[in-house]
């Protein structure tokens, strides 16, 4: 078995050099397979042809043509109306844990980066497995360059409970006991007590799931505000899984509505306190917080935009080929649908490809997958999304060349 990483720059060159991209991945995938790999049928078994003579230095470079990497049929993604265009795009991968989002997402980032566009892959999923998927330390909320693809390739791990951390204070400093303590001092515990009920601050004690990615998401917003981040045409979302989505969807609206009701009161407060400091001829004005506040709500507002704006935003589902998780995409694909974020695609990961060499559990297994792809084909929910089929490869997806090669399998 190949074990992959993202290659050392020396290699850089030589692989450019090469033609075909799937021929490049495949040489960065060889580069740092075992000693005891047979390169030849180890290529072949990826439907590569036409090999020829093994090169040196380096040790282990070959060069692949591809003459066909066998992909299930209706395998068409279409992929040139994804790149095309200029204008900002946004892509959200979201599905059932473990189905291959990570793997799906960063591979599409690649390859939106090596089609010319500076891309963004952002994980909002509170358990981050984009480095472990590139293969490279990309930890850190900030956004750190990925090494490896043509045009500019950045990663960013929203670190969820940071951002809630800041999300609360923005909230404690507006809402919490301070306010309450000098609602109280002014004579205004009646509407103290209105602000308690909002339990607000509880809700970010205990999130509900959901919580933290909408706050990720929210600073995702704040961040692509920012000049440095207007370079950016295509931006990845890897999510987390469905659970989260589904509640993610609803809490905006929740959000706005909880931030519209403290605004409004904080409005009460300040007409209220400004008669009495006109009175009294004292105090300072909250007007900073209250503006920090309203920053946040049209970010809440901002988000559950995107997630319906059909003309700049995509919900891929992802999904594998058994029961349970058609299942689940289904009902995914009905909320997001209720909700009106729009969803095409629906990739169907890890299908096991017939081989010469079939054994009763491979073939056991493939015929389980047909079923679940029939089951795909004629669900209510799910028969009219483009259904791209993956196929399940022989290595784990680690590193820019092997999901460079994923990449061109899957986005066609
Ligand atoms: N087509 C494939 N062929 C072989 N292995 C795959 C394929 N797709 C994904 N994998 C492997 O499956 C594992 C899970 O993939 P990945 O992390 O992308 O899933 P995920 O849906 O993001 O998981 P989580 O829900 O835990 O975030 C990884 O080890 C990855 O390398």
């Amino acid at each position: 078995m190949a074990s992959t990483t993202c290659i050392p720059s020396t290699f850089t060159p030589v692989l450019q050099n090469l033609t075909t991209r799937n021929s490049i991945a495949m040489v960065g995938l060889l580069s740092y397979a075992p000693k005891s790999l047979r390169p030849v049928s180890y290529a072949k078994s990826f439907g590569f042809s036409s090999l020829s003579t093994a090169r040196k230095p380096p040790r282990k470079l070959f060069q692949f043509q591809v003459r066909s990497v066998s992909t299930p049929a209706e395998a068409v993604a279409g992929f040139e109306e994804m790149v095309s265009g200029t204008q900002r795009k946004y892509y959200m991968l979201g599905g059932k844990g473990g189905v291959g989002k990570t793997s799906c997402a960063a591979s599409l980032a690649v390859k939106f980066a090596n089609n010319g566009h500076p891309t963004l892959v952002v994980s909002t999923d509170p358990a981050h497995s984009l480095s472990d998927s590139f293969a490279q330390d990309l930890a850190g909320g900030t956004l750190v360059p990925v090494d490896g693809p043509d045009a500019p390739l950045f990663a960013l791990e929203i670190n969820p409970e940071k951002a809630r951390e800041e999300f609360k204070n923005v909230n404690q400093k507006n809402g919490g006991t301070g306010v309450k303590d000098f609602m109280d001092g002014m004579g205004l515990g009646m509407l103290a007590e209105q602000l308690g009920e909002l339990k607000l601050g509880e809700l970010l004690d205990t999130p509900p799931p959901g919580l933290d990615e909408a706050i990720a998401i929210s600073k995702v917003i704040q961040f692509l505000e920012s000049p440095e981040y207007s370079m950016f045409t295509r931006i990845v979302f890897d999510t987390a899984p469905t659970g989260h989505t589904l509640r993610l969807l609803s809490l905006p609206d929740f959000l706005d509505a909880s931030i519209g009701k403290i605004l409004k009161l904080r409005q009460k407060i300040a007409s209220a306190t400004s008669a009495i400091k006109s009175v009294f001829g004292s105090g300072e004005t909250e007007s900073g917080a209250s503006d920090k506040l309203e920053r946040l709500r049209e970010r809440m507002i901002k988000v559950r935009e995107l997630f319906r704006d059909t003309d700049s935003t995509e919900f891929v589902i992802v999904t594998i080929p058994t029961v349970m998780a058609v299942s689940e995409s289904s009902r995914l694909h009905a909320s997001l649908k209720k909700e009106s974020v729009p969803v095409k695609r629906l990739v169907v990961n890890q299908i096991l490809l017939p081989s010469a060499s079939d054994c009763k559990f491979c073939s056991i297994k493939r015929k389980d997958q047909m079923r679940a792809l029939d089951m795909i084909r004629s669900d209510t929910e799910l028969s009219d999304l483009t259904l791209i089929q993956a196929p399940l490869v022989d290595m784990e997806i680690r590193g820019v060349p092997a999901l460079r090669f994923l990449g061109d399998i899957i986005w066609k």
